[in-house]
């Protein structure tokens, strides 16, 4: 997934901000959708190696204005102006805009962070290589067909380390970081922490948003904590722009704000806490009801992308087909499965596996599912106990890249789900 979701940021990273062991045994896909509207967050995947997990702490809610400080420099953020001539215990000011300046301050998104040194502290950034990332879509072929694939691999241990960003891979994506406004689905598998590497992204965010039945209070943002800096030592700080990959050396650890304050912020939030609503009557109400964040496009009520989950819930509705119907959308469909089973498909759509149904591109229960569906007993029912699915709804035609139409976990069987659905039509008596 590629940029609109998680963060964007200045050179450096905002924060030190935990994000997954890479112990997981899903995939975790990640989605960046790139905005006409510059926003960020931080999405700092690099393990902790001077912080312990427990001490790190968080502030609750979604869209808030924050002010943290360090708790053992009390007295560190600046008090009625941002800018003073001298900030306490000597900090550098440095603000971090997610808006232009001339937004309505109603949408407008900044923080002012306060840090040992300012992020242009760095020697210059030199290419390196991208690896799976792409950027540019124009030449990459059209597929209409449904795509899907089995889980990527973790790459073993003993083959070497892969961090986050080496373990990035870009899936699909449609439009361009130079005009800022597309979006692209990157997966990452990886078996090691990033160490003394920081990453930011300026392409776009990784995955954000705005609405849902997800509660505020629900959203947490990292307390400011910075790490010291041995003497000696050497950070990397990688860049993503225009979907390529830059490399920076410096000699202090970015991960150095011992103050903030403001409303552009990354956060955490879990699935878990998504509180579902669905039809209590009869039918299929729109998958638009488990939107869980919102990447918006020019266009009120259109997203470059809406990030949706399918989590456990009860089905009550009577005299319906009620798993997912069949249909084609003027809409890209990307799927994944984090855990469990989802209602419209069967084993071939394993935890781990995602799909791709780009516009038009027809699709729906597979013929197992379908059977079940028109035929089962309509009772109330829990449906995926214990199942978390995923989608990503964008407005934006996704092509899938050179890589994952070859990739060797591509399920090249997947159109044969629907092969065993036969016609039920009952011809009238002539
Ligand atoms: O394709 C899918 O499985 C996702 C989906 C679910 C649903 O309940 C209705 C429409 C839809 O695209
Ligand atoms: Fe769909």
């Amino acid at each position: 997934m590629e940029e609109r979701t998680l963060n964007r940021k200045t050179n450096q990273s905002l924060f030190r901000f935990w994000r997954h062991p890479y112990s997981l045994s899903y995939l975790l896909l990640l989605f960046h959708a790139i905005l006409p509207v510059n926003y960020q967050c931080v999405v700092i995947p690099s393990p902790i190696s001077g912080l312990q997990m427990a001490q790190l702490k968080y502030l609750s809610g979604f869209g808030n204005e924050f002010s943290s400080e360090d708790p053992q420099y009390p007295g560190s953020l600046p008090q009625g102006q941002n800018n003073p001539q001298i900030c306490p215990y000597g900090l550098y000011a440095e603000q971090l805009s997610g808006t232009a300046f001339t937004c309505p301050r109603s949408i407008n998104q900044r923080s002012w962070l306060y840090r040992i040194l300012p992020s242009v502290c760095h020697k210059p950034f030199q290419p390196i290589n991208s690896g799976n990332l792409v950027g540019s879509w124009n030449e990459v072929h059209p597929n209409p067909n449904q795509l899907r694939w089995k889980p990527f691999p973790i790459p073993p241990i003993q083959n070497g380390p892969v961090d986050f960003i080496q373990g990035l891979a870009t899936v699909c994506g449609a439009g361009d970081a130079t005009v800022r406004n597309g979006c692209a689905i990157h997966t990452y598998c990886c078996n090691s922490s990033m160490d003394s590497r920081g990453f930011y992204n300026a392409d776009g965010d990784f995955l954000i948003g705005a609405n849902g039945l997800a509660n505020p209070r629900d959203f947490l943002t990292p307390v400011a904590c910075f790490e010291e800096s041995p003497s000696n030592s050497t950070f990397t700080v990688l860049a993503k722009f225009h979907g390529r990959l830059f490399s920076a050396k410096q000699s202090t650890s970015p991960f150095n704000v011992v103050a903030w304050h403001g409303n552009y912020v990354p956060y955490k939030y879990p699935l878990q806490r998504f509180q579902v609503m669905n039809s209590v009557s009869f039918d299929h109400p729109d998958p638009s009801i488990f939107t869980v964040l919102s990447a918006k496009s020019a266009f009120p009520g259109t997203s470059i992308a809406d990030f949706v989950i399918f989590p456990p819930r009860w089905a009550v509705a009577e005299h319906t087909f009620r798993p997912p119907y069949f249909h084609r959308n003027c809409m890209s469909e990307f799927m994944g499965l984090l855990s469990g089973k989802y209602d419209a498909k069967g084993a071939g759509f394993m935890p781990g596996a995602s799909s791709l149904h780009t516009i038009m591109t027809p699709h729906g229960p597979d013929a197992e599912s379908w059977s079940q569906g028109a035929h089962s007993q309509l009772k109330p029912e829990k449906v995926g106990d214990g199942a978390m699915a995923f989608m990503f709804e964008s407005s934006l035609s996704l092509t899938a890249t050179p890589w994952a139409s070859n990739v060797s976990c591509r399920d090249l069987t997947y159109h044969k789900c629907w092969e065993d659905l036969t016609s039920h039509f009952q011809h009238r008596e002539r």
